[in-house]
């Protein structure tokens, strides 16, 4: 009896009333048993048992991109807020799941209480071009966040993850280029097509207006984790409760790490799947990536008024 009391009153305080929350450890564990954020699927997810204060909604704010580029930290560091309350797991509503209707997404959401709100990351909506009808359809009040960083980092950030998976896969060089002697780039590939950020903000643009955007630079969450989770807080209307009080630089992880939160034995970085060293790529083919990425980038710059520094 003791025990199922104890057990109750630990479902009371979060972890296991919600099967989507990420499990204990590193900070964004994710769901049970997934390394990487998009092996986060929950397809075929029991429904929560635990009927708590408050209530499912909608989620009013959505992480939709980019893939590697610093989803899973910026979520993770708006979790702390106590504003926010967010599905540790990446849904994949919008692009995998969507035939299971609205009712069984809101159904994956946390309750909120008023005032706070619901938050979901599934980086690939980005890309994924019926994803801004479908969550215009949801809400067209719904706010949109895009993390970017460097296209060229985030091919190799990418490849990187696959290659973990699959160590036999071709080198990044050949999989970028179609022709290595005219250097013609491979913009089939998934590693090369999600960084041309121009074209699939064009696709969200016939739904949305600029404004029900805020986006976020991969680079500056790194080096300036504070000052960015500032814009975001403001953008979500919230108080700015995340300060630089909040992070240390772990020099370890090379990354920043949230500091110990009261009560807690540890303090939390992001696991393992994040930071993983990159494969040494020669400069002709970072240089060539850079020359071919750049047209974009301007464009992009142009269409967000926002220059992320990546064609200096
Ligand atoms: N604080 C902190 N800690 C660890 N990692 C951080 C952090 N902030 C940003 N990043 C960068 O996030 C990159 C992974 O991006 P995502 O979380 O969007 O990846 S995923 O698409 O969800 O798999 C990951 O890319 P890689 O370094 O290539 O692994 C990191 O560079």
């Amino acid at each position: 009896m003791i025990i199922l009391c104890s057990y109750f009153l630990y479902c009371l305080s979060g972890p296991c009333c919600d099967p989507l929350a990420p499990g204990a450890g590193p900070l964004g564990g994710g769901a049970p048993g997934a390394e990487d954020d998009e092996e986060e699927s929950e397809e075929g997810a029991p429904l929560p048992v635990f009927s708590g204060p408050g209530t499912r909604r909608y989620p009013q704010a959505i992480i939709v991109g980019v893939k590697k580029g610093g989803t899973r930290a910026l979520l993770e560091f708006l979790r702390i807020h106590p504003e926010v309350r967010a599905l540790g797991a990446e849904p994949h509503f919008f692009d995998r799941g969507y035939e299971k209707g609205l009712d069984w997404y809101r159904s994956l959401m946390p309750r909120t209480l008023d005032g706070q709100i619901t938050m979901e990351k599934t980086p690939s909506y980005f890309v994924t071009k019926d994803a801004p009808k479908r969550i215009y359809n949801m809400s067209r009040e719904t706010k949109l966040i895009v993390v970017v960083r460097n296209p060229v980092t985030r091919a190799i950030s990418d490849y990187t993850q696959t290659l973990s998976k699959s160590p036999t896969l071709p080198s990044f060089q050949a999989l970028a280029f179609k022709n290595t002697s005219t250097g013609l780039i491979d913009t089939s590939w998934s590693a090369i097509r999600i960084g041309i950020y121009a074209k699939h903000l064009d696709n969200w643009l016939q739904y949305f207006p600029l404004s029900k955007f805020l986006f976020v630079s991969g680079e500056r969450l790194v080096s300036d984790p504070a000052g960015e989770m500032g814009r975001v807080q403001d953008f979500l209307g919230l108080k700015r409760v995340i300060t630089d009080k909040h992070f240390y630089f772990n020099e370890t992880k090379g990354f920043p790490c949230l500091k110990k939160p009261e009560g807690s034995s540890r303090p939390r970085c992001l696991g393992k799947s994040k930071g993983r060293p990159h494969p040494r790529i020669s400069d002709h083919v970072i240089r060539r990536l850079q020359e071919f990425y750049r047209p974009f980038n301007l464009k992009f710059y142009q269409m967000t008024g926002q220059d992320f520094g990546w064609d200096v």
